[in-house]
């Protein structure tokens, strides 16, 4: 289980992570949403102790990272733009990182079959697409056998395969009983792989909810209503506890009763609706309602104009001269 318990990390004077709390169960994926900048990456690389924190704790197993004496056992991870050695091949790379822990060649062969890397296994890392890099991080990440694993944006730069290939495994690790802490961008990503959400926006917790309960919310939104006879028809409706707002000509906007029970209470006093309509926000709008204004205040700021929730891709996505990602820190 990962713990992260009111921390905070100053650079300066950018506060990039503000007393946050949450906890990322074993047998679970957790996905970690937030716009650029939201304190995503500080808050995985603190939990893997790249990063100490200004105030409070983040740790795996009840132990902060540089207090395990095995880590590669205890916590995996792909973080991004972690230099390999790109003359070395996939294989030596992995080699070199099981070495720390006397883990054995053979379970570097397990992890290369287990990312569909063996057929490159011996060809240079320097050569490899940013999808086969992603991999190789994988494999990193699950060499020592981890019973947590934490991925930042696994799925970037992958193909539609490689991305359902992403998906299926974070719910096999899951499975197994680990606990899977999986940041991205993309709401849509994560509705269809966690199971629980940590939102997060300059560095605060925004939501920390199950995917089931963000649904819910998304679907409690006003129902529209137009109708000739609003004079009639809106008493009708507060009397049965609903909250309704003109919101211009003939338009209502009924919030607190369901879009069937409206329909029926204006049937039952012969008021004619010319419109019906329950409106649904999309997870995404959910998200971006939840991060709204947290994305407001980086408007036209670095990166602002490249987060994905805007609907355009991350250009450091797309680009192959990255340093590929690697395994887990030594
Ligand atoms: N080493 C650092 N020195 C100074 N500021 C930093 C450092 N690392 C992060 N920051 C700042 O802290 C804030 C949070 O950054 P962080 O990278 O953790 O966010 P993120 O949610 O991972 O964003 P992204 O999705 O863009 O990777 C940002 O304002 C960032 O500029």
């Amino acid at each position: 289980m990962i713990e992260v318990d009111h921390l905070t990390k100053r650079y300066g004077a950018t506060t990039a992570v503000d007393d946050l709390s949450f906890r990322v169960e074993a047998g679970s994926v957790t996905g970690f949403l937030g716009p650029n900048g939201a304190g995503k990456s500080t808050t995985m690389r603190t939990v893997l102790g790249l990063d100490r924190p200004t105030s409070g704790s983040a740790t795996v197993g009840g132990r902060a990272y540089a207090d395990h004496r095995a880590p590669l056992h205890v916590v995996g991870a792909l973080l991004e733009a972690r230099a390999v050695h790109r003359g070395r091949s996939a294989r030596d790379h992995l080699l070199a990182l099981a070495r720390t822990h006397a883990i054995p060649a053979r379970r570097v062969d397990e992890v290369l079959a287990l990312v569909g890397l063996e057929g490159v296994a011996r060809r240079r890392v320097g050569g490899f697409s940013l999808g086969m890099g992603q991999r190789l991080g994988i494999a990193g990440a699950l060499l020592g056998d981890p019973a947590a694993v934490v991925l930042d944006e696994p799925v970037n730069g992958l193909d539609p395969d490689g991305v359902l290939w992403v998906r299926t495994l974070l719910r096999s690790l899951a499975d197994e009983g680990r606990a899977v802490l999986v940041s991205s961008h993309l709401m849509s990503e994560m509705a269809m792989t966690a199971d629980h959400l940590v939102v997060v926006g300059r560095g605060r917790l925004l939501a920390d909810t199950s995917v089931a309960e963000l649904v819910a919310r998304a679907q409690d939104r006003p129902v529209a209503v137009r109708t000739p006879d609003a004079a009639r028809l809106v008493p009708v409706l507060t009397a049965e506890g609903a909250s309704v707002t003109s919101t211009g000509g003939d338009l209502l906007d009924v919030a607190g009763l369901p879009a069937p029970r409206v329909g029926e209470l204006a049937a039952a006093h012969g008021v004619v609706l010319h419109e019906l309509r329950a409106r649904q926000a999309t997870l995404e709008e959910a998200y971006m309602e939840l991060t709204g204004s947290s994305r407001e205040h980086r408007a036209g700021g670095p990166g602002a104009a490249a987060d994905p929730a805007d609907g355009v891709p991350a250009p450091r996505t797309t680009s192959t001269d990255r340093p590929l990602a690697a395994g887990a820190p030594r």
